[in-house]
């Protein structure tokens, strides 16, 4: 899906929300255990009940990965089954020498099939420009994550001043472009969301961090928003475990009504996003 058609999506919709697919085997409800394939059943069942509501679904690979060939299985399933028309998202967090990481992106791009992919930054330009080469297809850097352990090394000030973050960000907008390259922004970095906007106007940011991690979805939108709105805010565990029971799918439905309805309105009062 190219940047054109993620806008338009984003207008057609109201929305800007990415749902993540992040499920446990031990976290879906106890009668999907009976299907042969639980996850994909519960995340099926997810898709059917959000799909109208969202953008983007983002598949977390470490929760498919842990469960061996049958994971592998389940997640080229659910990647099948997410309808046309809507941006998907291997959250795989790769990062290797050249050689290897084309082989990643082989895997994401053409194997499954996903228009994005995230990627860490450690190892340079040579272990993140592979991903750019795929016509149609996205890299999702990793910004200023959301975790506690951001301020390990992302927060660390360099000489000059700049944090570390910031030259990981500057580098590569020289990589990549507006239309191949997004960056991954935690949604509970309130404090740096204005200055990381103002370095970065034109990307699109992956803002995780939303509902479980306690990010606030009214602050975060309106710091980081682009006149094409430019976000798309991910909450998983906040939809996908909003119920537990029988209703699970319209428990996640209700949740993901709630950010749409959120969304909706915050795209129309923040006077920025005019081409939204
Ligand atoms: O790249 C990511 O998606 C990511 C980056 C980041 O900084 N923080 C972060 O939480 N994530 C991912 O976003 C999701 C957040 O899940 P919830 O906290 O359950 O909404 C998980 O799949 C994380 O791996």
């Amino acid at each position: 899906m190219n940047r054109q058609e993620l806008v338009h999506t984003i207008r057609e919709k109201q929305s800007y929300l990415c749902i993540g697919l992040d499920t446990d085997l031990h976290r879906i409800p106890r009668h999907l255990h009976a299907h042969a394939d639980p996850v994909f059943a519960f995340n099926k069942a997810i898709i059917d009940a959000t799909k109208d509501l969202c953008v983007s679904y983002k598949i977390n690979t470490a929760f498919y990965e842990c469960m061996g060939i049958r994971g592998w299985e389940t997640l080229q399933r659910t990647i099948e089954y997410i309808p046309e028309g809507i941006f998907t998202i291997a959250d795989a967090k790769r990062g290797d020498i050249g050689n290897t990481a084309t082989q990643y992106a082989k895997t994401f791009f053409d194997t499954f099939q996903f228009d994005s992919v995230t990627v860490a930054p450690y190892m340079g330009k040579d272990s993140v420009t592979p991903f750019l080469e795929f016509s149609g297809k996205w890299a999702i850097l990793l910004g200023l994550t959301s975790n506690e352990g951001s301020g390990d090394f992302q927060l660390q000030r360099m000489e000059g001043g700049e944090y570390l973050y910031e030259k990981v960000l500057r580098a590569g907008t020289s990589w990549g472009s507006a239309d191949n390259l997004m960056f991954v922004v935690g949604a509970t970095q309130t404090e740096q969301m204005a200055r990381i906007r103002a370095l970065v106007p034109d990307h699109f940011f992956l803002v995780p961090g939303v509902g479980a991690q306690g990010g606030d979805l009214a602050q975060i939108s309106q710091l980081g928003m682009n006149k094409d709105c430019g976000l798309l805010v991910n909450v998983s565990r906040g939809i996908i475990y909003a119920g537990n029971g029988e209703d699970f799918a319209t428990d996640a439905r209700q949740a993901a009504q709630q950010y749409q309805t959120a969304m909706a309105d915050l795209l129309a009062r923040t006077t920025q996003t005019v081409g939204v």
